[in-house]
């Protein structure tokens, strides 16, 4: 499915922000506080912009009555304030489908996916944070969406289960939209990356592209040399330990 955000401002806090992505992931980036959460918010319905527009195939993500079932976020709001067992939580990923023969399926397949089918039984409050958060994730990928939108999916995780997530939403082949602090991350899995920096969309292309000494400089304000990764070949930031003002 096509994503496009068109000129999306919300007064005070983003302005004119526009991106699209097709059946690739890609990957927003920027300090904390450049919008990229208020971003997906409006991506993901939570908020109306101001001016612009999200549409999804064309059709405005405000007139989509299908969007609760073609569109997966996960959110930094999406917590869970009641002990439902993991089971439980990630079935609620199948309710806006009609019940099926293939609920289950998707289930255990989306308990395997994230590697807690030994958790199934557990209640979620009893979880870690990285336990919770794949939980979260099985929940997304349960409901099959055919757009992905995610905010710091990596949050919590240890590094092992940091690739595996970032390879599943990947690996998934649907278009996936995420927030990332780690920028060596986004440029392993991400197709294409959008720059925030004070609420403006600074710069967009392949990680190669964007991730260059002098937009991390201006953006970050922290001093990046550029390697090759010896095995995949992606540009990798190494930084100074010194920030710049
Ligand atoms: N409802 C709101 N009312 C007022 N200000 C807001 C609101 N939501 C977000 N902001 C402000 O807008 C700015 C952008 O917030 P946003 O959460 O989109 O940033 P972010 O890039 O996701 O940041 P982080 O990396 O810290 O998660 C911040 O300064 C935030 O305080």
């Amino acid at each position: 499915m096509r994503l496009e955000v068109l000129g999306v401002t919300v007064q005070g806090i983003i302005s004119d922000i526009s991106l699209a992505a097709e059946n690739e992931v890609v990957g927003i980036v920027g300090p904390n506080g450049s919008g990229k959460s208020t971003t997906l918010r409006c991506v993901y319905r939570a908020l109306k912009p101001d001016s612009g527009a999200v549409l999804i195939d064309g059709t405005n993500v405000h007139k989509r009555h299908d969007l609760a079932r073609e569109l997966a976020a996960l959110t930094q709001e999406s917590q869970v304030e009641f002990d439902f067992t993991v089971a439980e939580i990630v079935e609620m990923g199948r309710l806006p489908h009609e019940r099926s023969v293939r609920d289950a399926q998707a289930v255990r397949d989306a308990l395997a996916t994230v590697d807690i089918t030994h958790l199934a039984s557990r209640s979620f409050l009893s979880l870690s944070g990285g336990e919770r958060q794949r939980v979260l994730i099985a929940r997304a990928i349960a409901q099959e969406p055919r757009v992905l939108v995610l905010d710091e999916p990596t949050n919590h995780l240890d590094i092992r289960h940091q690739l595996e997530v970032l390879a599943l939403a990947r690996g998934l082949g649907i278009t996936v939209l995420t927030v990332l602090h780690d920028l060596n991350l986004a440029a392993s899995y991400c197709d294409r990356l959008c720059v925030l920096d004070e609420g403006r969309l600074v710069a967009s292309g392949t990680p190669a592209e964007v991730l260059v000494p002098e937009l991390i400089a201006k953006v970050f304000h922290v001093t990046a040399h550029v390697v090759r990764h010896p095995t995949t070949g992606v540009p990798q930031l190494l930084f100074d330990q010194e920030v710049t003002p």
